[in-house]
């Protein structure tokens, strides 16, 4: 599968480009300690990354992926305020980019790609990232889990992008570690690459319905084909 004419690329953040579990799992662990809950492995809090602060947290407090219906709101709201003031403190202290990604995206955007962020992590929190680990001004836009009403699986944060630049949904891509970015480009009408690294809640990524599976964040290169190309 190769993807013909495409203007814009839009990249999820964790588990996509940047490994931040091991940050996320220590926030959240020092959360949980601060509120005299149990503490979990960070393989676990992996799985429950991947739909945003707020259902972190509630997944923590619920020691599952599933939450449990007998959270109370007021509890979770004081929970998530000490997990962002825990991430704020530590949001990029062990985290990195996976392998190829920097070199990659400095070679997208050479051929003249526009790139994009549309991740469910809070807004705040994307821009340092990218400065500390030296991706910043690589992207023309980035948008956060709480920059719109809704956030993926909806399509909403894909529209956003699109009325932004000026684009369609055809002249883009949707690449990501997880259902959720498939599920929100199915939903635009856009165009799909899932990547099998991430965390994707443990399950398997190349039975979501992707227009295309890879291992290597790499080999986005080859399966872009530019105007120039296809001539
Ligand atoms: O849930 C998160 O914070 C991570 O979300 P992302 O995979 O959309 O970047
Ligand atoms: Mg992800």
């Amino acid at each position: 599968m190769k993807f013909t004419n495409k203007e814009v690329l839009i990249f999820d953040l964790d588990g996509t480009l940047i490994d931040s579990v091991p940050d996320l799992a220590l926030s959240t662990n020092l959360m949980l300690e601060a509120l005299d809950k149990p503490t979990y492995p960070v393989d676990t809090i992996r799985s429950w990354v991947g739909n945003g602060a707020s259902v972190l947290t509630q997944r923590a407090l619920s020691g599952s992926i599933d939450i449990s219906p007998d959270l109370d709101p007021l509890f979770v709201e004081k929970a998530l305020s000490i997990f962002l003031d825990f991430y704020k403190q530590n949001v990029c202290v062990n985290t990195c980019v996976y392998p190829n990604v920097k070199t990659t995206l400095q070679d997208l955007k050479e051929l003249g790609y526009r790139l994009v962020i549309v991740t469910n992590k809070p807004e705040q929190f994307i821009a340092p990232i990218l400065q500390k680990l030296g991706l910043a001004n690589l992207f023309e836009m980035l948008v956060g889990g709480d920059t719109l009403p809704k956030r993926k699986p909806d399509p909403m944060q894909l529209e956003y992008v699109c009325n932004k630049l000026g684009v369609s949904a055809t002249d883009c891509v949707m690449i990501g570690d997880s259902k959720n970015d498939i599920y929100a480009a199915t939903a635009a009408n856009m165009q799909s690459i899932g990547l099998t690294y991430g965390y994707n809640h443990g399950e398997d990524i190349s039975t979501q319905g992707a227009n295309l599976v890879l291992d290597d964040f790499a080999d986005i290169l080859s399966a872009m084909i530019s105007t120039a190309d296809a001539c």
